[in-house]
């Protein structure tokens, strides 16, 4: 079994990004089963921007024109598993739902296998006022993976989204740092917070579905994923 929910230490931290990445080194599924920050498009269904704004959230991020998937989609052409929810406000799951007047609907992961979950923001990311993403993870049992910065305040961010996890029962499968190298700040993080460092993936420029196929080759492992 290679299936993998990928969480952060926060929002825009890089999720999305790696999730292509690992999902084209595994070839794998992808799936975000929430995505906040962009509609369906009335004429022909397909995720686009918040009508009338540019979907950006309050820290200014604009998704994908498509969201997550699209993204994913685009890098890696690998098959994309329809989101269960996709809603117009750019802010938490359970703050966008209540806004679009709907409820979240179960989420159960699709069988596909190897397969990548990508998760809303961070660890402790409300999916409901009752559930939060850590809860759910725990529930599935897959094995999780953080995204975590490499610069100063990762060690406190990344600490806390391990002791969160761990805290609700969600199965830790290792960090995956996104940036430039700081090799005391990940050395520090794998041995306070007794957790795998899977590798570090550079910023990219120009990121292309070649740059970040040769960057995912070159620093991990798929015998880290098996
Ligand atoms: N390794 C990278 N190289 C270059 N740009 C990157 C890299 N990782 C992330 N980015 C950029 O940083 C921004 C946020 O990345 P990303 O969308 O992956 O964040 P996220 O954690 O998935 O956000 P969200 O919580 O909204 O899902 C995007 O503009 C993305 O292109
Ligand atoms: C809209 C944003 N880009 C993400 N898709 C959702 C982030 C939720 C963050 C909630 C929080 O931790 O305050
Ligand atoms: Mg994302």
């Amino acid at each position: 079994m290679a299936r993998f929910v990928i969480t952060g230490t926060g929002t825009d931290i890089g999720k999305t990004v790696f999730a292509a990445g690992l999902t084209g080194l595994l070839g794998a599924s992808y799936w975000k089963p929430v995505q906040t920050g962009v509609v369906l498009n009335p004429s022909d269904g397909r995720a686009a921007l918040v009508q009338g704004t540019d979907g950006a959230d309050a820290k200014g991020y604009v998704p994908p024109p498509g969201g997550d998937s699209a993204f994913v989609r685009a890098m890696t052409g690998a098959p994309v598993i329809p989101e269960a929810a996709i809603l117009p406000d750019p802010l938490s799951p359970h703050r966008a739902a209540e806004l679009a007047g709907v409820a979240i609907p179960e989420l159960t992961p699709p069988d596909a296998d190897p397969l990548v979950i990508e998760g809303a923001g961070g660890a402790l990311v409300p999916v409901t006022r009752d559930l939060l993403s850590a809860d759910l993870f725990a529930r599935w049992g897959i094995p999780v993976i953080v995204v975590a910065a490499t610069g100063l305040g990762t060690i406190s961010h990344t600490l806390s989204a391990l002791e969160s996890l761990r805290a609700r029962g969600a199965p830790v499968h290792g960090v995956a740092f996104v940036g430039e190298d700081d090799p005391d700040n990940i050395a520090t993080i794998a041995a306070i917070g007794c957790v795998r460092v899977l590798g570090r993936l550079p910023r990219l420029d120009p990121l292309t579905p070649e740059t970040l196929a040769a960057a995912m080759r070159r620093h991990f492992d798929p015998a880290d994923f098996a």
